[in-house]
């Protein structure tokens, strides 16, 4: 059992000590055997060869006994499995006046975590019904044993109802926590972000909390934008060596409610292919083809008026302005004061709320042949679908994306195919803007879908307003981890 106490040196030590510090220090082994710390790997020499581990699997290392030992993650074809290094110290008389073996550790936890936090304080939130099923197997399976391995600090609940992720993020001590993380779908990460927005203190306990996601549901977009997977080892391994990064929310009003969105927002097609196809649930994410498909053919429309607050029109600025933000670590740099907007709450809504006047610079048009109402502020929406391919996460702007319906299906299944290749954005029956607010009121429909992050409210005018940099989230990079299609290249 490892000394706690110790632990916590070495972490100190470790976030004292500059990752690139450590780059080529050498421990010997006695014998020819010696580890070093490369730029990218863990190198041992053990006198016949030379074997690596890629310093993003190292988990941990520490000083047990007479042994060197190092917990790591090994790649294997789709997942991961843990594995140990373990070296007999060189007595005194073997020395060969390198690094202390504790020194070597700490420089060896720093080149691990670079940027990222060690041992992160978790608190976190399981959904047993998310998704195809599963959580709580793909929990003690393929995450709790990395996060262990990695020394993570772990509050576990196992959620029994909708509603409860919301319940203790609003209540959870934010000091004891860097991050609440959901093992679920997509429905959790949205509770957790509205608990914490219904705080006294939300400004404050948005910017101090970064919400994590391992994928379990059907969709799993949180997990595919910032771990750049929808595998549960492999997210487990992101969110250890996770970095944070702030995140642009935006909050909707429905009538007199005030509610917070991390994802999307949809109504028509996307919307009742994703609601209305809860019954096929066992069918994980092709439930969602399935609804898709069905629904182009019948050539359905949605009429509504839609005011927006106009940011960037014409694709060849959008995709400029992609190239330009979309790794941009200044911009990313948001400040948690400005976040905050001095408010103790949620910031002010600088264009009030649906039940207000609209704002007089807002560009109104009644629309009566659409059928796919889209608005992101992540890039992938599910597997292989990287369909707000425009996405940054915090340049305080949602991407807008209508089709319309009154073209053939076959057009319209062709430019949604064309997601999955790269195409969809240049695709002429897409129109893609990037806008900071809006206002959407269906008409001529007795009822339908409005879908905020996958999640059904009702089908009533709301409006969205973008707050930049309001929220944060771990990942791998401090980047969304989708590419863009040739030519999309981030600066
Ligand atoms: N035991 C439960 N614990 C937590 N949430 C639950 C539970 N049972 C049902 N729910 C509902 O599940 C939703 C959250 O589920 P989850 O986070 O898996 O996202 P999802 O979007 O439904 O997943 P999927 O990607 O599979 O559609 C919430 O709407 C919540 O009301």
């Amino acid at each position: 059992m490892t000394d706690p106490v110790r632990l916590a040196d070495m972490e100190n030590g470790a976030k004292t000590m500059a990752a690139s510090e450590a780059i080529g220090m050498r421990l010997g082994l006695g014998g020819n055997k010696t580890l070093t710390i490369g730029e990218k790997d863990l190198v041992l020499f053990d006198g016949k060869g030379k074997h690596t581990i890629p310093l993003y699997n190292v988990l941990w290392a520490e000083l047990s006994g007479d042994s060197l030992v190092v917990d790591y993650a090994a790649p294997r074809k789709s997942s991961l499995k843990l594995q140990k290094w373990t070296f007999a110290l060189p007595t005194p008389e073997t020395e060969t006046g390198g690094p202390t073996p504790q020194s070597f550790v700490l420089a060896l936890i720093a080149a691990a975590y670079g940027g990222a936090k060690p041992r992160k304080r978790a608190y976190v939130l399981i959904n047993p019904n998310s998704g195809p099923g599963g959580a709580v197997g793909k929990w003690k399976k393929h995450v709790k044993p990395i996060f262990e391995a990695a020394r993570m600090e772990l509050d576990v609940v196992n959620l029994s109802r909708g509603g409860e992720a919301t319940e203790l993020s609003e209540k959870a001590d934010i000091e004891k926590y860097d991050t609440i993380m959901a093992l679920s779908g997509d429905g959790t990460p949205y509770e957790i972000f509205n608990g914490l927005g219904r705080r006294p203190d939300a400004a404050k306990a948005l910017a101090k909390i970064a919400v994590s996601h391992i994928p379990c549901g059907s969709g799993n977009a949180f997990s595919l934008n910032c771990n750049g997977t929808n595998d549960a080892g492999l997210s487990a391994l992101a969110v250890v060596k996770g970095v944070v990064m702030p995140l642009d929310l935006v909050s909707i009003t429905q009538g007199d409610r005030r509610i917070l969105s991390f994802l999307s927002q949809s109504l028509g097609i996307i919307a009742e292919s994703d609601l209305g196809t809860e019954n096929l649930r066992w069918m994980g994410n092709t439930r969602f083809e399935v609804g898709l498909a069905t629904r182009v053919f019948k050539k359905k429309s949605y009429p509504f008026d839609l005011s927006v607050k106009l940011e960037i029109e014409g694709k060849e600025m959008i995709k400029q302005h992609y190239k330009k933000y979309a790794s941009d670590s200044t911009l990313l740099n948001v400040d948690v004061e400005a976040a905050a907007n001095g408010e103790e709450g949620l910031p002010k809504l600088k264009y009030g709320t649906v039940q207000d006047e609209l704002p007089g610079d807002w560009e109104t048009a009644p629309y009566d042949n659409i059928g796919t109402f889209y608005v992101g502020n992540m890039a992938y929406m599910s597997p292989d679908a990287n369909f707000f391919t425009a996405a940054v996460p915090t340049d305080g702007l949602m991407d807008l994306v209508m089709i319309p319906a009154d073209i053939s299906p076959v057009a319209v299944t062709k430019a949604l195919l064309a997601v999955e290749s790269g195409k969809f954005f240049d695709n002429p029956h897409v129109t893609y803007k990037k806008i900071s607010a809006y206002r959407i009121t269906p008409r001529n429909q007795e009822s339908g879908y409005i879908s905020i992050d996958g999640e059904r409210i009702p089908f009533e005018p709301f409006q969205a307003e973008i707050h930049r940099g309001l929220g944060r989230v771990l990942s791998k990079r401090g980047v969304y981890e989708a590419e863009g299609p040739a030519g999309w290249e981030k600066a």
